[in-house]
């Protein structure tokens, strides 16, 4: 039986496959295990803010006067609070490029993580959302938050290859990878989403790339590589891949300076986790950047 096969006879009222499709790669193995074992206080706290989970990061700036004094724990609850309503402001932009969404339409979340975007899309447009995860332990966090929300029949996480899933051709309204295409191979990652979404469906990505202008990827964009177990891509093989495979951008963002704040505000936390300057040192120096890219399936 494929992966496909075995995801796709899961009833929607059972959260968790009947039996955990194998990884495609050794590599996918190794993501699956990275992020069936991640519980970062940085992810954690955030997310019991308000019970959306995101594995993203934030954009906007901060509002200081949410803040308070700086020094005791008060003040570390307000700053995990501004943390996190960052992380909900990205996920949120992401979702205003999808276009017009109707209540009946499918939604596809590449990457899903602990679903905090899926439940948010659902929230936004009453939709159906579809994510997809290498994670058992995410797709059931995912399932389970789906479940305690009342939304289980509309937000499903599966155990699940991104490329190559079990949705209908032209079956999805819009589809998104945020912050989960460095897993991937550009080229079969496009090439699935040009054939679940429907003609005239949307695209969008929120994503950290290589700056082809500084030349190659520099020492900290490795470091975020192996800090992640990734592969960063650079911003000029999304363009050329979204291209060979019938994604014609219709924005594409810069959101490099609206990050910068975030990981400024996070760098003094407690929760900091050692990979902080390494994102704002590349940010600083060009090498790196956070884009938001939106096409249209032509
Ligand atoms: C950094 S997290 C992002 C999670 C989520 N998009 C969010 O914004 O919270 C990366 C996600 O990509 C998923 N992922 C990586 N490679 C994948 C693949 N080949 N198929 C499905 N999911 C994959 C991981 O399982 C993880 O859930
Ligand atoms: C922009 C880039 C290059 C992203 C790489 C993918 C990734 C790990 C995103 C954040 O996940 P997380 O929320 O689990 O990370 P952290 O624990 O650092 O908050
Ligand atoms: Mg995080």
């Amino acid at each position: 039986m494929t992966n496909a096969e075995l995801t796709a006879t899961t009833p929607a009222s059972i959260s968790t496959p009947l039996r955990i499709p194998s990884p495609a790669t050794p590599y996918q193995g190794d993501i699956a295990r990275y992020w069936d074992g991640e519980a970062r206080p940085v992810n954690l706290r955030l997310g019991d803010v308000d019970g959306l989970y995101h594995h993203h990061y934030g954009i906007g700036e901060v509002d200081s006067s949410a803040l308070g004094d700086t020094g005791d724990g008060a003040s570390e609850k307000k700053l995990i609070s501004e943390l996190h309503r960052l992380e909900s402001a990205q996920a949120e932009f992401l979702l205003s490029h999808l276009g017009d969404i109707k209540r009946e339409d499918t939604l596809l979340d590449a990457g899903c993580g602990r679903g905090g975007s899926m439940v948010m899309a659902h929230q936004r447009f009453g939709c159906n959302v579809e994510g997809v995860t290498l994670s058992a332990k995410q797709a059931d966090f995912a399932n389970g938050r789906a479940r305690e929300l009342g939304m289980q029949d509309h937000v499903r996480a599966r155990v699940c290859n991104m490329l190559s899933t079990p949705f209908e051709t032209g079956s999805a309204a819009a589809s998104w990878n945020n912050e989960s295409s460095m897993y991937v191979d550009l080229h079969d990652l496009f090439a699935e989403h040009s054939r679940v979404l429907e003609v005239g469906g949307r695209y969008v990505t929120i994503t950290g790339c290589w700056n082809p202008r500084y030349g190659q990827p520099s020492k900290w964009v490795s470091q975020i590589n192996a800090h992640f177990e990734c592969n960063i891509h650079s911003r000029r093989e999304y363009l050329r891949a979204m291209a060979d495979n019938r994604l014609v951008p219709q924005a594409i963002i810069d959101l490099t300076p609206d990050t910068l704040p975030y990981w400024e505000l996070r760098a003094t936390s407690s929760l900091v986790t050692g990979i902080e300057e390494a994102f704002m040192n590349s940010y600083r120096d060009g090498s790196f950047q956070y884009l938001l890219i939106a096409a249209d399936r032509v």
